[in-house]
This record gives structure tokens, sequence and C-alpha cells, in this order.
């Protein structure tokens, strides 16, 4: 995992939450969680390519084809990391009662070892981690403008969160990047 605190500078930074914000297609889809259709705690919205179909907690997300600004932040990380990245997952987070529960980034359609490249925007918030042997847990404050990359075998071994934060009241977002196999490349 590498994370650079300030990959965007602050006008820059601010500029994108207030744009993403207000033009992204966000949205809140339900999942099925012990047999109940429950909304998700947070805004969502799924761009990319076209093949980049994607299944996240149990729900299949078509991409909405790329948005300027999403592309600009997607050739810059082309440069900044050497990672092509075809889609992007949005998370809007509204205040400290938006969440993401435990998880790894580990679907087959993401490859074996992904890079997953993180930018947030807008109000901190704590990133959990925890190893799946249950012996370590670590946290970072994913700060305004700052961008964590996680490679390798990140996925295989952790598993993060985003908790609740009740005395946070701005909004925040996350943008998830990511590289997703096609279809014809599924099962090989
Ligand atoms: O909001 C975050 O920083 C984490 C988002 C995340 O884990 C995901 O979209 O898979
Ligand atoms: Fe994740």
């Amino acid at each position: 995992m590498h994370f650079y605190r300030c990959w965007l500078e602050n006008p820059e930074a601010n500029r994108l939450l207030h744009h993403f914000q207000q033009r992204l297609r966000w949205q809140q889809p339900q999942i099925r969680m012990f047999g109940k259709l429950i909304k998700i705690p947070r805004m969502q919205a799924w761009y990319g390519e076209a093949e980049a179909r994607y299944r996240y907690s149990g729900l299949w997300l078509e991409p909405i084809p790329w948005e300027p600004e999403l592309l600009a932040l997607q050739q810059r990380l082309r440069v900044d990391t050497g990672s092509c990245f075809n889609a992007v997952l949005a998370n809007w987070y509204r205040n400290g009662n938006d969440s993401m529960g435990w998880h790894s980034d580990d679907e087959p359609e993401l490859g074996v070892e992904p890079a997953i490249a993180s930018i947030n925007l807008g109000a901190s918030r704590r990133f959990q981690m925890r190893h799946r042997n249950g012996a370590y847990k670590f946290e970072l404050e994913l700060s305004h403008g700052s961008l964590l990359l996680m490679t390798g075998s990140t996925q295989h071994h952790w598993q993060h969160a985003i908790p609740k934060q009740k005395k946070v009241t701005d909004p925040r977002i996350n943008l998830t990047f990511r590289s997703i196999r096609g279809d014809e490349n599924h099962g090989k």
C-alpha cells in the first residue's frame, strides 16, 4: 500500500468535490442482508468503459460512460502509477452516518492482484484495515486530496472498512479506480 497525502492541491480538490457532488448520477441501491432489502448507507455511482461490468456486494453495475473530470483523473493516475484503470466506483458519504462495512475488493473480474487507486475528497474519514488472520489491525486517516494505492496481494490478506463517525457532519467523496477484465476474459 502507498499513501500520498497531498496528491491533489487544495483548490483543485475543493473544485472536484463540488463538481462530483453535483454532476455524478448518484444512486442509493438496495442490497439483500439477512433476507431483507436495505439501502446501502451511502450514495454510489459506477463510471467507465462499456466492458467494465462489475458485481459489487451482489449487485451488477453497468458503467455510465466516462465523465470528463473522471477521465482526466484516470489519465493522471496512468502517468503517476503506471496502471490503466477502465472504471471507477464513486462513493458519496453524505456525513458521518454513512459508512462502508468490512470487505476486500477481490471480485474475480478485478483479476488476481488488482491495483486499486482511491482518491479522497472532502471530510477526513477513518480507513480501517484488518488482516484476515485476525492478528493485525490498523487505520489511516484519509484526508482531502489524498491518494491511497492498494496493489499486489493486499486484497487477499486484508479487509477494509469506513466506520460511522457520528461527529463528522461534512460530506466526503471517495473514487476507487479499478481495472475490470472484459467478459471475454472471465474464467481464464
Ligand atoms: O471510501 C473508501 O475510502 C473506501 C471505498 C471502498 O473500499 C470501495 O469502494 O471498495
Ligand atoms: Fe473497498
